[in-house]
């Protein structure tokens, strides 16, 4: 579930009072997502999101992702465009935690992506790349290869081994991984997080990439990797070959990959892969195991990066 906070009717109608949305008609809590409290909103002229943030966000980053998606979505990315209140401001502070409402965008996320969809998702992710390069803000990539060896480091082999006995293994690749430089390579504002369920499609179009909250300035190689490890990879583990050659040839539709980017690429799909297996197994240890929320499995990437290891760049080409 993904509502932590409960807002009564009065609270939402004084709250969407603040914007020049027209007056509430609903507001459903949203049950996906497991980050922040969402409500889709409905007033007499639209229907919007309503994000109230919870944890892992710092208020000081809020200017950066709502602008991002404000930058982006005036250069006609699909993004949703940030309701400013009257005042003027990106975000609101409500019962002591901040609150923006955005817009909303039809569709849906593919559960078993198709090649032609995973093409246009390479597609607007290039031209998501093109489009930030001028975003004058700029926020550090807190999930970098060096930090990902720190909380590993931090979780421990016992209580890596607690998750998996295969998962302590997986410290020294990270230590391999955190000592690559990406800061040489064609660098924008990044969504690092690409992942289906945060892409919105109708078809093969796609209609909104959402959630954010892990943007950061940073390779747009890195964003390509996190978007192959996160849409190739079938339930049980297998690479789905047709829909990684299509995300590279819709990315390379739009952006040509430099040499430099492209010989990189493996090792930084490892490093990726290093950092899911890091928040999930982080995640892991920090869930009681009588809460609701459901646990994502860090072995999942770990095989992940032993494709990536045995395959080398061969999968990019
Ligand atoms: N702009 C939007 N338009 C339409 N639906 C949206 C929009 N933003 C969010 N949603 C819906 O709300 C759900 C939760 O949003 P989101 O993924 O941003 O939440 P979260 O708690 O930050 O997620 P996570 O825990 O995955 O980081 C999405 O799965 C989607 O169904
Ligand atoms: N998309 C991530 C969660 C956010 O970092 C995962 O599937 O592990």
């Amino acid at each position: 579930m993904a509502v932590y906070t409960h807002l009564g009717a009065e609270d939402l109608a004084e709250l969407i009072a603040h914007y020049d949305v027209g007056d509430l008609v609903s507001a459903k809590g949203i049950a996906e997502g497991v980050s922040n409290s969402n409500w889709l909103i409905e007033t007499t002229r639209s229907r919007y999101i309503l994000t109230m943030y919870e944890r892992r966000i710092e208020l000081g980053d809020l200017p950066y992702f709502l602008g991002l998606l404000d930058h982006l979505s005036a250069k006609g990315c699909p993004v949703p465009r940030t309701i400013h209140d009257r005042s003027g401001a990106a975000f609101r502070m409500e019962s002591g935690k901040a609150v923006a409402l955005i817009e909303f965008l039809p569709g849906v996320s593919p559960t078993h992506p198709t090649p032609d969809q995973a093409r246009s998702v390479g597609k607007v992710l290039a031209q998501l790349h093109i489009a930030s390069q001028d975003f004058t803000l700029n926020r550090a990539n807190t999930m970098g290869f060096a930090d990902n060896l720190a909380v590993l480091e931090q979780c421990g082999e016992g209580g890596l081994a607690s998750i998996h006995p295969d998962l302590p293994a997986m410290i020294a690749p990270a230590r391999a991984a955190a000592a690559i430089d990406l800061a040489d390579l064609p660098q924008a504002n990044i969504h690092a997080d690409l992942f289906p369920d945060n892409v919105l499609m109708l078809g093969d179009k796609v209609t909104g990439l959402i959630d954010f909250y892990f943007a950061c300035t940073g390779a747009m190689a890195l964003d390509l990797a996190t978007t192959h490890a996160a849409w190739c990879f079938a339930g049980d583990g297998g690479y789905r070959e047709n829909v990684g050659s299509a995300l590279m040839a819709g990315y390379e539709s739009a952006r040509q990959l430099e040499p430099r980017e492209r010989d990189l690429l493996a090792e930084i799909a490892k490093g990726v892969a290093l950092r899911f297996v890091t928040s999930r197994a982080e995640d892991w240890l920090d869930t009681p195991d009588d809460a609701l929320v459901t646990r994502k499995d860090p072995m999942q990437f770990a095989k992940r990066w032993q494709f990536y290891n045995q395959h080398g760049n061969s999968v990019f080409r």
